[in-house]
């Protein structure tokens, strides 16, 4: 194992990933606060579980093709230490409040999914790689919900504002989920520019497996499309037979956001509708009143256009519909998993029998399959409910690598699909990443940042449209602030 053949690929706020410089894999390590100590064992039980979860639920939920599991490898403590000092110099500032996991030699070994799902090496071929983190694709439809404003606007569009507010991000976005989940071309398109303009945490690009476009961190530099557009303009306009200047900046722009859309709109996984065919079903408002384009359609008297429905075997759908196993919304929530809780006072040893820290298996999938939501008090059905919580949490908070490679005029001896564009095709895969369970402990905090997002955007944006309206109009407005109990 030579530290020299891996590189840095990137990290989220739990694990870090090094991508192999010639085969087709990553190794995605445990990230730690320098005080926190696991044992080995623990680390490898925690990583196995990954493993578990995604095979015996994430696979059936979302498709065999759309999911790599991976396997737990261990690593030679040495080889560890020295990839990590390696590295180091290569990760954004805002990440290195956690270090990597050095002392277990524990991690996940999975396919580089920034490359194209065929080959074991590296591909000739240059591969662009698009990764979304789409977040919530639906507003609560819940009766537990105690205002009025989470039915009408979405958690994304509304945390946004915390986040600028406590310098997370410089700028609001204008991406709003609603319209990409909507299946409504204009209203994806206008969902995948936005995210151009402002990538934040939710868009990355590479280039043969190296980042040339999302933040880092909110320090990194704007958004340059014409960089950017350099970059692409191989892929999109191969003869060349487009001048550089602003419209070709907006003509590769063009190109991306139709091929991604068509991308994310093709059903590439041929596989069963998925488990969850029968589920709760696409509820709630299709329109979020924040996003800047119903906004904008408002303002010229249009509607905006309804959901067009995302076909049923695309990974948006299906992902929307593991969100959507949030049946109760956090508020609803929480007071089972207070049940869950004074339960696990009483009887600390029956944690491991209602599965909260697995294993991840057959039996705890079946139990996910259970949509009812008439509470019949006991703690059986708090726990079904809290264990969906969770596996919805984990949807929102996933990403979605679509793998694009030119294809050569002999297409047919690809297996993969193929997708279209102006001047070009490209050979295509579509994965998804980062389903790690989310934790059992995390629902407390969930329940106080929902109380948190609510009441900032209540205070300042909803409160300054009030006068705003109150000014214009001369009508008080009542601006609730709310609550919640913690
Ligand atoms: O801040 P990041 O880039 O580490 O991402 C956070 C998620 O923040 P964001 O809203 O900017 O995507 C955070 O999601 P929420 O803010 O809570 O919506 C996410 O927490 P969960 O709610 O538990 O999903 C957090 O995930 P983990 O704490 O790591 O499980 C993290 O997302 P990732 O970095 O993608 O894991
Ligand atoms: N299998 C993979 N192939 C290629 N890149 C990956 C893979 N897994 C993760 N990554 C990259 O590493 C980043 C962080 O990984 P992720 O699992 O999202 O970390 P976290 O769990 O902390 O959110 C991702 O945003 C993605 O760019």
């Amino acid at each position: 194992m030579d530290e020299n053949e891996w590189r840095y690929h990137g990290e989220g706020n739990k694990s870090l990933v090094v991508a192999h410089a010639q085969r087709c894999v990553v190794l995605r390590f445990l990230k730690f606060p320098p005080n926190r100590k696991k044992t080995s064992e623990e680390i490898f039980q925690h990583l196995q579980n990954i493993v578990d979860f995604g095979k015996n639920v994430m696979k059936e939920f979302l498709g065999e093709n759309y999911v790599h599991c991976g396997e737990v490898v261990q690593l030679p403590l040495d080889f560890v230490k020295q990839l990590c000092l390696k590295i180091q110099c290569e990760r954004p500032e805002s990440r290195c409040d956690k270090d990597l996991d050095t002392l277990s030699g524990y991690a996940l070994c999975l396919p580089n999914l920034a490359r194209l799902q065929t080959y074991q090496f590296a591909e000739r071929r240059p591969i662009l790689c698009v990764e979304i983190k789409p977040k919530c694709g639906f507003i609560p439809f819940s009766s537990d919900v105690t205002h009025d404003m989470k039915h009408r606007v979405c958690r994304y569009c509304m945390h946004q504002h915390l986040k600028v507010a406590t310098g997370k991000w410089k700028q609001i976005s204008k991406y709003c989920p609603l319209d990409l989940y909507s299946g409504n071309k204009q209203r994806m398109y206008f969902a995948l520019k936005s995210l151009l303009q402002e990538a934040q945490n939710n868009l990355k690009i590479f280039k043969n497996g190296e980042l040339i476009y999302g933040c880092k961190d909110a320090r990194s530099p704007m958004a340059d499309w014409s960089e950017l557009a350099h970059h692409l303009k191989p892929f999109f306009f191969p003869s060349n037979g487009l001048a550089s200047g602003p419209h070709c900046t907006r003509a590769v722009i063009r190109e991306l956001v139709r091929v991604i859309t068509r991308v994310l709109l093709s059903g590439s996984d041929k596989g069963r509708a998925g488990a969850l065919r029968s589920g709760p079903g696409l509820r709630g408002p299709p329109v979020c009143e924040a996003s800047p384009f119903s906004r904008s359609l408002r303002c010229q008297g249009k509607n905006t256009p309804e959901r067009s429905g995302l076909p049923k075997g695309c990974l948006l759908y299906k992902t929307l519909q593991v969100q959507m196993l949030d049946l109760l919304d956090i508020e609803g929530l929480y007071p089972l998993y207070r049940r869950v809780e004074r339960y696990l006072e009483e009887f600390p040893e029956e944690r491991k029998t209602l599965q909260i820290d697995g294993p991840y298996d057959e039996a705890f999938y079946q139990r996910l399959l259970d949509l009812s939501t008439e509470d019949d008090g006991t703690v059986a059905f708090a726990l079904t409910k809290v264990q969906q919580y969770r596996v919805a949490m984990t949807a929102k908070d996933c990403s979605i690598m679509i793998a694009l490679s030119p294809c050569l005029q002999d297409a047919s001896s690809d297996q993969r699909p193929v997708v279209p564009s102006s001047r070009s095709r490209f050979a295509f895969s579509v994965s998804v990443l980062d389903l790690d369970l989310k934790p059992y402990e995390s629902i407390p905090h969930q329940y106080k940042l929902d109380g948190k997002i609510v009441n900032y955007y209540l205070k300042t944006v909803h409160a300054k449209d009030a006068t705003v309206m109150s000014t214009r109009f001369k009508e008080s407005e009542d601006c609730t602030l709310v609550l919640h109990k913690v």
